[in-house]
């Protein structure tokens, strides 16, 4: 039996090729294409780079995040959130002219097929509003009875994602729907299908519209994070871009990704309402036995500071008090912030707020419910995530994607009968 070699923290270990395998059949395993003889170990895929791509960079020791070379700062002060959707997916800042004929193309797919609102009214009242995002992303492509290009499908995408979103929060608060305006923006289009009154005039505050606008560009890519790699993943076996983007919505619910915007509120809740003192909860973090960890905290590639995180606390003093709300949850967000970043444990392990830290509280104050924070991340990861999709798509070197193991299983064992077992 032919033994293969594992890499592992850059030390060579032999392992024996389960019969059968390639190995034992003969194939030299480095004369395919991409396939080496040795295997990586890598979990989570900390030092993997899984493709070659344009759209985003990070340089998380400097705490850079750019869009197609354009600093996020940037954007987020001078680009409406359509255009940062133009710059991601299509790789520029549309023109006006390029700029009008998406924001009319959005506005022609804006109103959901009558099918998808059935399959809305079918699901619980009581479903997490992001199981409903990923229901009805999953089906939305089923409900349009023509043979659409991609490029439509991407469209249809981007126009449809601020009713499914706003129509799942209205159906649990029991509200009408309220129909598309098509001279809005996107973010007030949301806005009023989410807060306006079905019968009644376009009237969303311009504080409402730029906090949204802007919380959507923040969130809008991050290059090979765990929703992103899902929709290259399904992607990559040649599935359809609602598949893609319904599995990352997926992959975004999690806890540890996207879903951390509901956690840091509802920790930030759980520590007022116990009555627990900063350091009684960073010691119940630090006590690993607890499985506690300190939501909005920590990033696979930031180690220095995340700048989101950074212009997300400075909207939250600027917004609340121009919304005149006061939240004790973003005191509370600041002194945790402090103890942590004074706390060894932190240090140690460059553990700094990130993305999802300081967005619940500004969501919060717009009045958006704390169990629709992660699909206010949708809303703003969508492009990101149709970027990545469309360049794994269009990327020549492209192939399925296929992480192999390292098998540590019952070498060739034969099934004994019953009795004798
Ligand atoms: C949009 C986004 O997805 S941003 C991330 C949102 N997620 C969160 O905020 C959840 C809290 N944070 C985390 O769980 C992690 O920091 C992640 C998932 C973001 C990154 O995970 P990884 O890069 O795999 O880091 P990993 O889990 O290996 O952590 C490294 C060390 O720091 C510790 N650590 C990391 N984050 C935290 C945290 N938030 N609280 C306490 N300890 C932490 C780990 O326990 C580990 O300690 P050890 O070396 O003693 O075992
Ligand atoms: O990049 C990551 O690992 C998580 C993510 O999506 C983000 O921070 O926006």
């Amino acid at each position: 039996m032919a033994d293969a070699k594992l890499v592992l923290n850059g030390e060579e270990y032999e392992f024996p090729v389960v019969e059968g395998s390639e190995g034992e059949r003969g194939v030299d395993n480095r004369k395919l294409r991409g396939t080496t003889g040795v295997i990586s170990y890598d979990p989570g895929y900390g030092s993997t780079g899984s493709c070659k791509s344009a759209i985003t960079f990070i340089n998380g020791e400097e705490g850079v995040l750019r869009y197609r070379g354009y600093a996020i700062e940037d954007l987020a002060e001078n680009a409406s959130f359509e255009e940062v959707m133009y710059l991601l997916v299509w790789g520029k800042l549309p023109n006006q002219e390029e700029l009008d004929t998406f924001k009319g193309r959005l506005a022609e797919h804006a109103t959901l097929p009558d099918g998808v609102v059935n399959v809305l009214e079918s699901l619980p009242n009581t479903a997490h509003p992001m199981t409903v995002a990923q229901t009805l992303v999953a089906c939305l492509g089923e409900y349009y009875d023509d043979d659409s290009d991609e490029e439509t499908d991407i469209i249809r995408l981007l126009a449809s994602m601020k009713a499914l979103a706003a129509y799942g929060y209205r159906k649990t608060a029991g509200k009408d729907y309220v129909a598309p305006n098509t001279d809005a923006s996107y973010a007030g289009d949301f806005a009023n299908m989410m807060f306006g009154d079905a019968d009644g005039d376009y009237n969303v505050s311009e504080v409402l519209e730029t906090a949204i606008d802007k919380l959507l560009t923040l969130h809008a890519d991050h290059e090979q994070n765990c929703s992103a790699s899902t929709a290259r993943m399904i992607g990559s076996a040649g599935s359809s871009l609602y598949a893609s983007i319904s599995g990352a919505i997926g992959a975004l619910s999690g806890p540890l990704h996207g879903g951390a915007n509901q956690k840091v509120i509802e920790m930030l809740e759980e520590i007022r309402e116990a009555d627990r003192s900063l350091e009684d909860h960073i010691d119940l973090v630090k006590d690993k036995s607890s499985d506690v960890r300190l939501m909005g905290f920590g990033h696979r590639v930031y180690k220095n500071f995340d700048p989101r995180a950074k212009i997300l606390k400075k909207a939250a003093d600027e917004l609340l008090p121009e919304l005149g709300v006061e939240d004790p949850a973003l005191d509370l967000a600041k002194e945790l912030e402090q103890v942590a970043l004074e706390d060894e444990y932190f240090v140690k392990r460059r553990l700094y707020p990130n993305v999802d830290f300081y967005s619940g509280t500004i969501y919060r104050a717009l009045g958006i419910p704390t169990n629709m924070f992660t699909v206010m991340f949708v809303l703003g990861r969508l492009p990101g995530w149709i970027a990545q999709w469309k360049e794994m798509r269009d990327d020549e070197e492209q192939r399925i994607h296929r992480p192999r193991q390292i098998y540590i299983g019952e070498n060739k064992r034969e099934v004994t009968p019953i009795s004798e077992r």
